[in-house]
């Protein structure tokens, strides 16, 4: 695979959106004690422990259980390898999950308009999520649709759920980082450089998981009102 220039993102891929959420974010974070930068030249990534209390987590968990389907196996990505764990929304109306959304917002300080739906997702062993950033790739099917409903993706926010026994690591795959799974911790990363260009490096794979299970939740925001 041939590592992309940031010539190759023209300001068509929401170049001023995604300057003007990551400078908020910065500056928001960099004011919290508890916001942890990770050390890279390469990309914007925090980590914030304790965000999700054990008894959080568990209930999460079970949300999670409780919205996966065997149907899941049709999915396009599934079926392909490339995203072999459950994945899917959990109810966005519940009100627990209303409460970890919000103070994921506040944590960032993002417009709550420009979030997504929370995503769930379970791991099993053998389970992975290959190599990919999470920005939307000009000139793909989805492009236009995405573009018109919310714009690019800016920030990640994911926050592991559980211990997991063996595998699972979440690796951003070009800058040579591993981090483990601990419940609770929040990993939040800006997928575009400071200057608001789409940041290849920040790919990143959830590596498959050798014993145990693994969940996590993950919730993308986007440059302006999603949907
Ligand atoms: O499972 C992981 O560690 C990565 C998940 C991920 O990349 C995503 O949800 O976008
Ligand atoms: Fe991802």
């Amino acid at each position: 695979m041939t590592t992309k220039t940031k010539s190759d993102y023209p300001d068509n891929a929401d170049q001023s959106g995604l300057k003007r959420v990551g400078d908020s974010v910065r500056e928001r974070l960099a004011a919290n004690p508890d916001a942890y930068k990770v050390p890279s030249d390469e990309v914007e990534l925090y980590a914030i422990g304790d965000f999700m209390t054990a008894a959080e987590c568990a209930k999460m968990m079970e949300l999670i259980d409780a919205t996966a389907q065997p149907s899941r196996v049709f999915d396009l990505d599934y079926s392909s390898g490339y995203r072999t764990s459950y994945s899917g929304d959990v109810d966005p109306h519940d009100p627990f999950v209303k409460k970890i959304s919000r103070r994921i917002d506040d944590l960032l300080d993002i417009d709550p308009s420009f979030g997504e739906a929370i995503q769930g997702q379970r791991y099993m062993p053998g389970q992975e999520f290959q190599p990919h950033n999470d920005w939307f790739h000009p000139g793909t099917t989805y492009w236009d649709l995405e573009m018109g409903a919310g714009g690019q993706r800016s920030y990640t926010a994911m926050v592991f759920l559980n211990e997991v026994e063996a595998g699972g690591t979440t690796d951003f795959t070009d800058i040579g980082l591993s981090i483990e799974p601990k419940p609770g911790v929040m990993l939040a990363w800006n997928n575009a450089y400071p200057d608001g260009l789409c940041n290849p490096k920040t790919m990143h794979a959830g590596r498959p998981v050798q014993a145990g299970s693994k969940y996590i939740i993950t919730k993308w925001y986007r440059t302006k009102r999603w949907g």
